[in-house]
């Protein structure tokens, strides 16, 4: 008969094996490490076209998330990753938030929420040009209900004189309780560091979340159904409403090392698909070129891309489609 393995769990008198010399130094060092590192998610809200995409990119230092004039480009989540002074800070686009009517806008406002709630640090970020409109009205006031340490970044300010942006500094901290308040032009990066340094101090202690050098949790192949996005969009923004969408079908890494890549845009009508299109392909071929260019540079290898074009009706109202996109469903 086998013999029964003896049950030490219950042991009182039970005593560790003492650590030899060599797993006590590798066991100070790993606490060491662990304290001196930080890591943290900062979620970055305010009015459709404030400036978080632009923000970003310049914080991270790379293209994680696509911008255009067109407002309401960025439809979930997306993370850019940066390192600052040992800390890794993670910082969470969402949505433009706005008085939503749609279903697919309150999908997106929902998930902005749902990032901030979400967050160790919250950076609002308001387009100092527009000032304290309706639309960054609605966000100061939603944001009193936000626990976390909130900061103040006021965007754009390569558009105006520096006594507008101190009044405004001024009422925006009347509505809420800022930690700190910064002025910066993302477009052209001035300021952006400061805003980056103050979070790489204030986001909490602990191990990195991330591989050191990993700067977007997005796919790869998501990130680049992200890039033909934004050309279709900077290409053919009055003609096409913005519930046209793309998705990558095919990834195949080829063995001479480059990449193939099929992709469809989906839009809603036969008529959109005539405008993608365009007189003899002409858009279409345009709109592949600079997405291609730009998607093997990301990708760091050459890029083949074949784009599709095809007519999907009413799929703001199909789930699916929603979940593919990282946004919940939302049923009323
Ligand atoms: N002049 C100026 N324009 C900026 C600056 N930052 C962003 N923009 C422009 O503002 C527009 C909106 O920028 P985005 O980064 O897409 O804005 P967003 O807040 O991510 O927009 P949504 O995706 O709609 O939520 C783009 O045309 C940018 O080029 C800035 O510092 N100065």
């Amino acid at each position: 008969m086998a013999e029964e393995p003896e049950d030490i769990s219950a042991d009182d008198d039970f005593e560790p094996v003492p650590l030899n010399k060599k797993a006590k130094a590798a066991l100070r060092r790993a606490e060491a490490a662990a304290s001196s590192t930080r890591a943290g998610f900062v979620a970055l809200i305010g009015a459709p076209n404030a400036g978080k995409s632009t923000l970003l990119n310049q914080l991270v230092g790379a293209k994680v998330s696509i911008v255009t004039h067109k407002v309401q480009t960025t439809r979930n989540l997306i993370r850019g990753i940066a390192m600052q002074d040992g800390a890794q800070v993670i910082f969470v686009d969402t949505p433009g938030i706005f008085r939503p009517r749609r279903r697919l806008d309150r999908a997106m406002v929902t998930s902005a929420w749902g990032g901030a709630a979400d967050a160790d640090l919250v950076a609002l970020l308001i387009d100092a040009k527009k000032g304290l409109d309706d639309g960054a009205l609605a966000v100061l006031e939603r944001l009193a209900e936000v626990r976390q340490p909130k900061v103040l970044i006021l965007n754009k300010i390569d558009l105006l004189r520096r006594d507008a942006l101190l009044a405004l500094a001024a009422q925006a901290s009347a509505k809420a309780a800022f930690e700190a308040v910064f002025m910066v032009s993302a477009m052209n990066g001035d300021g952006v560091q400061d805003v980056l340094a103050w979070f790489g101090r204030h986001v909490p202690t602990g191990p990195w979340l991330y591989p050191e050098d990993q700067i977007s949790d997005l796919p790869l192949r998501q990130l680049a159904a992200e890039v033909t996005r934004e050309k279709v969009f900077l290409r053919l923004h009055d003609e096409l409403p913005y519930e046209s969408t793309v998705e990558t079908e095919q990834w195949k890494q080829m063995r001479n090392g480059s990449i193939r890549i099929e992709q469809v845009i989906y839009v809603a009508r036969e008529s959109q698909k005539r405008i993608v299109l365009g007189e003899k392909g002409q858009t279409i071929k345009a709109i592949s070129m600079a997405a291609r260019e730009e998607i093997a540079e990301i990708a760091e290898k050459p890029v083949h891309l074949f784009l599709f074009v095809k007519v999907r009706e009413n799929w703001s109202d199909d789930p699916e489609r929603y979940r593919e996109m990282g946004l919940e469903f939302p049923t009323e």
